[in-house]
């Protein structure tokens, strides 16, 4: 299988685990998209959707899902979203689509996240994959000279946020210490959110591979 077919295979693999009958968190991405037209192939009993992004509650929306505010709900069951790179803890790097500071709402706000990829996310260390830092437009040089100090070589995307803010691209770390990193970093001043989601891990890998969908539960421990 390609990419696309792998990320395909375990997009559509992920409608098994949407609960009928309860609000559904959608992430973003090339990856999600796939699970957003299986879902709508699927004919299951979905009340409503919230949604990481406008690209993804567009695309929700032209398929017939009614999208709400996440201010309307008090949680959400089950959470689909894509990864740029898990390793063997479920630690993640996300926020490739620029959507990072709404996934780590909705995923925060969810008892199981199901995270769909390709066989490419799957690394041993994090970091090839440069992390993405949203940051409040005016901190973004004091953000980048602190990043640098830490290691990193951050790069301005041109892209602005959902959420009206920018994202810094760390290039060259080396991630050991995810939860560590991830708590250094948000403490910077100007940091909406990192793209490192060390505190709040996926619980269910659907890793695409040549050999089909593997399917991995992360130890609670
Ligand atoms: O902001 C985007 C998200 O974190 C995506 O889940 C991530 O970038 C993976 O995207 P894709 O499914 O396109 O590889």
């Amino acid at each position: 299988m390609n990419q696309n077919e792998q990320k395909k295979a375990a997009a559509e693999r992920a409608v098994a685990y949407v609960e009928e009958g309860q609000v559904l968190g959608v992430g973003t991405g090339s990856t999600v998209d796939f699970f957003i037209d299986a879902l709508a192939g699927a004919g299951l009993r979905i009340p409503a959707c919230v949604s990481s992004s406008e690209r993804s509650s567009k695309r929700l929306q032209e398929r017939g899902f009614r999208i709400l505010d996440p201010n309307e709900i008090d949680g959400i069951g089950v959470y689909v979203d894509g990864a740029d790179e898990i390793d063997p803890g479920f630690n993640m790097i996300k926020g490739g689509g620029g959507a990072l500071t709404r996934e780590k709402i909705l995923a925060s706000m969810a008892k199981k996240y199901v995270c769909i990829a390709d066989g490419s996310k799957a690394v041993r260390i994090l970091g090839h994959f440069p992390l993405p830092v949203e940051v409040i437009p005016m901190a973004v040089h004091a953000v980048a000279r602190r990043l640098e100090a830490m290691g990193g070589r951050p790069v301005l995307r041109d892209f602005t946020t959902d959420n009206g803010c920018k994202i810094l691209d760390v290039h060259g770390l080396f991630i050991q210490d995810p939860a560590g990193l991830e708590r250094e970093m948000n403490q910077i001043p100007g940091v909406v959110t990192v793209g490192l989601f060390a505190q709040r891990k996926a619980d269910v890998l659907l890793l695409g591979t040549d050999e089909g969908v593997v399917e991995s539960t992360r130890a609670s421990a």
